[in-house]
């Protein structure tokens, strides 16, 4: 039975199936968990429109800065397959590393990559590599996103998630990825695995609030981030519980979860850690 540290959301659908259902109703754009109430067609074609541009403006504008990659890889990206993924998960392996702001995520899967010959792809860390790279489209707006704790439209993470794979591929031919913090919204999950391919297991650190908050703040005193302060962090815990939390639900229900509780040193906690990953991925 998954816990939740946080008060439990409104109930979800309990299948995956369910969730798939509600979301084809709704319209997703990029933010957080919002009430809303039935969008205009127009405004669901122009989010539409905006989404599909800035994946296709960003996959241009990195085409040339990739390692070989052909045309047709190009042609057969996320944007233009209908429902052809990238990879097949039989030669590529993806773990999902979900919990809150701060959990320790990040830290646990830097121990991971050593010992279990993976890749840590962090999304985060993707988008804020994004945000600042010289003659980006989406600075800007990623800048606000990340400020207001909010969730970046999913064309742009699964684009940048994509090609880190494909470069790590190319470079070292590795197949193992730890995905750190993705995907933190339904739409998100579905797109992923339709698109890039089906996950094996998704890794939930479970900590209390008050835990995470403190190592933000501390974290936030040399971390230069802005989103590491009070007022974001509010926000984040918020998108969390309302909109990243029902995805993690959504994987229990199918059982791909494992969750550990990241409240020990890091130490203690990667001991927890390890003992999941030998049985799963022991060589
Ligand atoms: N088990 C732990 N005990 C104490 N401090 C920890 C522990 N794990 C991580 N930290 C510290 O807490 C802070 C947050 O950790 P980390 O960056 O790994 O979290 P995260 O879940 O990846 O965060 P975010 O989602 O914001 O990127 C860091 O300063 C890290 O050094
Ligand atoms: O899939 C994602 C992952 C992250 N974001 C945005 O980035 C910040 C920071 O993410 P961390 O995982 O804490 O480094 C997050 O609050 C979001 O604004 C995203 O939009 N989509």
């Amino acid at each position: 039975m998954l816990r939740s540290v946080f008060q439990r959301p409104t109930l979800r659908s309990s299948l995956l199936g369910a969730v798939v259902r509600k979301n084809a109703s709704r319209l997703y754009t990029s933010e957080s968990a919002k009430p809303s109430g039935t969008p205009s067609v127009p405004a669901m074609l122009a989010v539409a429109s905006m989404g599909f541009a800035a994946y296709y403006t960003l996959a241009k504008s990195r085409e040339g800065q990739r390692l070989p990659r052909a045309r047709q890889d190009v042609e057969h990206s996320a944007a233009a397959r209908s429902s052809i993924p990238a990879f097949r998960p039989d030669e590529v392996t993806v773990v999902f590393v979900l919990g809150g702001p701060g959990a320790g995520k990040g830290t646990q899967c830097e121990r991971l990559k050593q010992d279990f010959d993976f890749v840590h792809l962090s999304a985060g860390d993707l988008l804020r590599e994004e945000q600042t790279r010289e003659g980006s489209k989406y600075g800007e707006m990623i800048k606000h996103y990340i400020k207001e704790g909010l969730i970046v439209p999913m064309e742009v993470t699964i684009a940048l998630l994509e090609q880190a794979m494909r470069e790590a591929i190319a470079k070292g031919n590795k197949r193992r990825f730890l995905i750190d913090g993705f995907p933190r919204k339904m739409d998100q999950a579905l797109k992923f695995e339709e698109t890039v391919v089906a996950s094996q297991v998704v890794l939930y650190f479970e900590c209390p609030e008050t835990v995470m908050l403190e190592r933000l703040l501390k974290r936030g005193e040399s971390s230069g981030r802005s989103d590491d302060n009070m007022e974001s962090i509010k926000k984040r815990f918020r998108v969390f519980k309302e909109t990243s939390f029902p995805v993690i639900e959504a994987y229990e229900k199918q059982n791909k979860v494992k969750t550990v509780s990241c409240v020990k040193p890091v130490d203690e906690v990667y001991h927890e850690v390890k003992l999941v990953f030998d049985e799963m991925f022991k060589k």
